[in-house]
């Protein structure tokens, strides 16, 4: 199996606070890392230093075999990450930011209505983000996840604010992804409904917290 994800001995400290210390992550092509938590925990940041967003006090990330924090750009294709806020741009409609994703990640959307039906946004397409609920923000920017080129997907609490059916389909599509080999790294408050079959559970608890 390829290795996507190789981080070894991790530590970050930020606000003054050690919120892990020489934490090893391996995940394969195929697998899925669900990273859990309390608040303030360092889910995010762990998260951040995998993407190459942002440093770790020590240690290194190589992404598929190469360290993670030279040249940007070509990590663009392989790897998506989305954060925790929809990211939306809220002047526009659901269709112009479903495009404008697309072109971020250099493909074209064969058919954007089919799209818009198939994450729930039918109906809604001509709707300036700004005018939709908190749920249908986060419809809109999970939409990149059905025509992203990128094998490594990085996702911060993608289940937020969606309702039932929505984090259904969002696993029936985490499931398709690691089905063809991708490779998922999540975080969330909640327990996974979908078992994939080859499932890592990271709870990170700040060491500092509970000495
Ligand atoms: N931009 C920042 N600058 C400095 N410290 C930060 C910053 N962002 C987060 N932190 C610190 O890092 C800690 C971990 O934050 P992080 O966002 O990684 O937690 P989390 O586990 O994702 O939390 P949540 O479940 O609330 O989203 C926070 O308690 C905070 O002290």
């Amino acid at each position: 199996m390829t290795m996507v994800v190789n981080a070894q001995q991790l530590t970050s400290v930020r606000a003054g606070r050690t919120l892990f210390a020489d934490l090893d992550v391996q995940v394969e092509a195929g697998g899925v890392l669900h990273v859990q938590g309390p608040n303030g925990a360092g889910k995010s940041t762990l998260l951040r230093i995998i993407a190459g967003l942002l440093q770790p006090l020590q240690g290194q990330v190589e992404l598929f075999g190469e360290p993670a924090d030279v040249d940007r750009e070509q990590w663009q294709r392989r790897l998506l990450f989305i954060g925790h806020k929809p990211g939306v741009k809220s002047e526009l409609t659901a269709l112009e930011n479903l495009e404008l994703q697309a072109g971020f990640d250099g493909v074209v959307i064969d058919d954007p209505w089919q799209l818009a039906e198939t994450v729930g946004l039918l109906g809604l397409e001509d709707i300036s983000a700004q005018q939709l609920s908190a749920g249908q923000q986060r419809r809109i920017a999970l939409a990149r996840l059905w025509f992203s080129p990128a094998p490594l997907w990085i996702l911060d609490e993608p289940f937020t604010a969606l309702d039932q059916p929505g984090i259904e389909l969002l696993q029936q599509r985490f499931a398709e992804h690691t089905g063809h080999g991708g490779t998922l790294i999540l975080t969330s408050h909640q327990p996974l409904s979908w078992q994939p079959p080859q499932l890592q559970q990271l709870i990170i608890r700040s060491p500092e917290a509970h000495d």
